[in-house]
Formats: C-alpha cells, structure tokens, sequence
C-alpha cells in the first residue's frame, strides 16, 4: 500500500478464513458502493436489508446465470461497521473451488484483492481504532497461548492507549503553563511554579510501561529453548514429556535423533518454541554430522539451553569441559538437567536439576526453574496494560528521555523555549505510539505483517 496515493474508497474483497476446505468460508469486502456491487450477484435483497443482519440466498453469476454458492450475507452500512465504511460479509461453504468461483466472481464486478492488513488499516485511517489497538488485533491473532491472547485483546479494549492519552494530557497540560510565559515572558505577576511532581509522575508511568515490555514480548514473542546433550541421554524423552505425547522417537540406539525437531508449547502461557536436537558426539557418518551441524546452529539461537546429561553413567570428560565453561556468554541461559535420577547411582554436578524423563520425577521443579529464569529481568507486572512491541517500547523510550531533558533544563534554569522544545518532542513521541503522528512507511511496515482478510 503507497499511502500517498492510497484511495480509501475503492471496494476490497478478500477471504477472511484460511485458504483450505472447511465447514464455512468468510469472504469479506469493503468500499463505498459495496452494497451496490454485490447485490446482482445474489437473490435476495441486500439493498432493503438492516444493517448487521443475516440475509439468506443463492449467490449466482449474472452473466451466465451459474449459481455458485448457496450462502449466508450480512451488510454493513457507513459508519457501523468494522472499517467505518460500507461492507458486505458473505458466508460461503468452505470448498477451496467455491471459493474461487466467487472471488473470481468478485474481481470482475468491481473488487480488488485486499492486502495484508488493508482492512483494519482503513479501520484506523476512519478513526474506529488507533495504532496500539490495529497493533492488538494481529497479536490476538498471533498470539500462542491463552495469556498472550487476553493481554492482547486488552490492548484492543483500549488499556494502552488510555493509558498514553492521559501521558499526553500531561505532557499537553505543561505545554500550555511553558506557553503562557513564553507569551508574557518578564511579566509583573510572579511565573507559575514549574510542574516538578507531574514531570516525577510522568517519568515514573513511562518507565513503568517501558519496563512491561520486558514481560510482553516474553508472551506475545515466546522463548526459544532448545535440549543439547549428548547421545542417548534421554532429550527426545523430556521432549515428549514436555509435549505430553510421543512426539519424538526414543530408543536406546546412539544417535536416534538425526535431525531436530521443533513444536510450539505452554509453560503456564508462556510459549515456548521447543527443540529436540540430535545427539553431540564425534561422528563418521555424513548424514548424523549434518545433524550435529543443525543442532549447533539450533543451540546458537536458542534464548534457553537445557542441557541434558545421562545421570545413570555420569559426566563425560567432554561433558566436565563444558561445565568448566562460563554457561553465559551473550545472555544466554544454561539449565542443567540430570536425568535418569530413577536409576542414577552417580552424585549430579552442583547446580543440576535431578528428574526422570520416564518417570516425570523433578519435571516439575525444572519448569519452575525455566519459569524463573525466564522472568529473571523482568519487571514485575500487574494486569496494567503491557507492551509488547518493540515499536512502541522505542517510541516510550523517547517520550521518557524527552521528559528528562524537560527536568534537566528546568534544574539549569534554561529558557523556558528550550523546555517547550523538548516537550514537543515528548508530544510527538507519545503521538506516534497511538498513530495521531505517522509517517507512511512506518504504517506500511506494519500493517504488511497482518493476515490477508483483517
Ligand atoms: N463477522 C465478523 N465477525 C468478526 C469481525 C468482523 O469484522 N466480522 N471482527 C473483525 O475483526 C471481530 C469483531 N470486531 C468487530 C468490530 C466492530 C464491528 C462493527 O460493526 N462496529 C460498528 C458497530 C459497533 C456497535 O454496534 O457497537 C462500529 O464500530 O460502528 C464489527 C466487528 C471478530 N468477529
Ligand atoms: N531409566 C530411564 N531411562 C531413560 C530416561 N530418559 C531416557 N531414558 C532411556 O534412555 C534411552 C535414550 O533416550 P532418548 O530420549 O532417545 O535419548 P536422546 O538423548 O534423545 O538420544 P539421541 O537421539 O540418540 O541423541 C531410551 O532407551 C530411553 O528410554 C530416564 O529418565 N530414566
Ligand atoms: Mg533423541
């Protein structure tokens, strides 16, 4: 989308469900005239239909007279409607050639594939939401697990934006006491007090906020922890455990697993992107050194090592070297786990988390170590609204030290223009979050990581 040249009027149209067979498929346009367009197409009368109400019919192509679906519509009149435009919903069998037909059908009478995100950019651009709830609709999809998922819906609620409306409030409330001096700048009245506790409370709200992302990007993201040991000693085991279901194969063959495997779990709503790896050894064979060649860039990635060692034959000298080394380089956490204690006779190395893959002994305390770490530098949060992208992080971070160099300025007794520009900036900053202030690209950017259809 060129936002420049953008025409917000033109008539979109786009499956709004997955492209694949299923019960039902949503087809959803949008654009004045909509209404219009579709109504030849169908039996029924769209026209004289309420807003928001399901009408019954047969949709069929007009020039040949084929019927192609046997569906369900639903009209949206301006403003009431998801985009703030004129929509029509149409509620089709899900038939991957249905679909087609009537998407084809469509782009001859008038429509255009909509693009990613189109939909609820032009919710946006109608004023129906702003940049941090269009941003919570794509994360309430994307969202992996049920907690990620209610803190992002409370973001579409509005919680975030509430909270940077009252930030701008301030900010705007200051802006109005530097221009009153600066319109009677040597006047006979006394200057009103500089705003000293509402800079103090702004700075610790912003920082607050800025400190959730910590929390949110750990829900909305997930955490990548990858199982590294050597052969046989028992990762694919705890892999399954962790999946609960046998996932992996295990066997007590060295080197079963060749390549790794990956699948997507909840630690108490945390989403966690686990990994099987292939076991580390010394090896001839071609295929298994791919293997070990995949599981060290697996490892490099992962935000969590858990590394599993064999306990009912002890540590390896490859192993003790390992230990040897500081388990930290780059932020990187090491979780050791010492597995096989139910038949371990060997004493674990200090540090070392004892559990049984087979019999789930100790499983639980290492989730609450994982659990632990995972949240070690985050900041603790309530259920206050939490940020979780990156974009709005940078854009509070610039907001906050906006605000300081307001406080710094007032302490050196600079001119009050010096205070009112730096508090300019603090406005711009907070407005960019809630999108009032934006520039093209930055919208572009993210409303091109939206589903087709929303
Ligand atoms: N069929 C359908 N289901 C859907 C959506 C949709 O667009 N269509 N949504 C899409 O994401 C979500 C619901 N979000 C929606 C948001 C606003 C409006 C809407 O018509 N708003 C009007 C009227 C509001 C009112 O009556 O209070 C408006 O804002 O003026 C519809 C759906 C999930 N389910
Ligand atoms: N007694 C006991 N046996 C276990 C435990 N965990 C795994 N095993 C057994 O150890 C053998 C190896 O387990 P795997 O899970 O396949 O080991 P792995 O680390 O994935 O091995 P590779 O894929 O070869 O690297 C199997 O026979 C498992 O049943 C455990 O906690 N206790
Ligand atoms: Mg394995």
């Amino acid at each position: 989308m060129n936002h420049e040249t953008y025409d917000p009027d033109d008539r979109i149209a786009a499956l709004a469900t997955p492209w694949a067979e299923s019960a039902l498929a949503v087809i959803r346009t949008s654009g004045q005239g909509c209404i219009d367009a579709i109504s030849p197409l169908f039996s029924a009368d769209l026209i004289h239909q309420k807003s928001r109400e399901m009408l019954y019919g047969i949709l069929s192509d007009p020039h040949t007279g084929e019927a192609l679906d046997e569906i369900m519509a639903v009209v949206f009149r301006a403003p009431g409607s998801y985009t703030g435009q004129e929509s029509v919903e149409l509620y089709c069998h899900g038939s991957l050639p249905g679909i087609q037909k009537i998407l084809s059908l469509l782009f001859r009478s008038g429509f255009r594939q909509a693009s990613p995100g189109e939909f609820t950019f032009r919710a946006f651009i109608n004023g129906k939401m702003d940049l941090t709830r269009a941003e919570a609709v794509q994360e309430i999809i994307s969202s992996k697990t049920g907690k990620a998922q209610s803190m992002a819906l409370n973001r579409l609620s509005g919680s975030l934006e509430k909270r940077i409306d009252h930030f701008k409030q301030m900010a705007a409330g200051m802006a109005a006491l530097f221009a009153i001096q600066l319109d009677y700048p040597d006047d006979e009245v006394d200057a009103p007090p500089m705003p000293m506790n509402e800079i103090r409370d702004m700075k610790r709200g912003l920082k607050e906020l800025i400190d959730s992302y910590t929390v949110g990007k750990i829900y909305q993201e997930g955490v990548i922890i990858a199982l590294a040991g050597r052969t046989n000693a028992g990762k694919s085991s705890l892999f399954n455990l962790f999946l609960k279901e046998d996932r992996s194969i295990v066997s007590d063959v060295h080197g079963t697993t060749r390549d790794y495997l990956e699948s997507w779990i909840s630690l108490g709503g945390i989403p966690i992107r686990l990994y099987d790896t292939a076991g580390l050894r010394q090896s001839e064979d071609p295929v298994e050194e791919e293997g070990i060649r995949r599981t060290r860039e697996v490892m490099e990635n992962a935000h969590i090592l858990i590394y599993v060692l064999d306990g009912s034959i002890g540590l390896s000298s490859e192993e003790e070297d390992i230990l040897r080394t500081e388990p930290s380089e780059g932020g990187k956490e090491r979780i050791l786990v010492w597995n096989k204690a139910d038949i371990s006779t060997v004493t674990p190395p200090e540090g070392a988390i004892s559990i049984s893959a087979v019999t789930g002994e100790g499983f639980t305390e290492l989730e609450e170590v994982l659990r632990s770490r995972i949240f070690r530098d985050a900041a603790h949060v309530g259920s206050e609204a939490v940020v979780d992208s990156l974009r709005q992080k940078e854009l509070l971070e610039r907001a906050y030290s906006g605000v300081v160099k307001v406080e710094e300025a007032i302490h050196n007794g600079l001119p009050v223009d010096i205070l009112a520009m730096d508090l300019h900036d603090v406005l711009q900053a907070l407005g960019e979050i809630t999108g009032e202030v934006s520039s093209s690209d930055i919208l572009e950017r993210m409303f091109s990581n939206f589903c087709v259809g929303k």
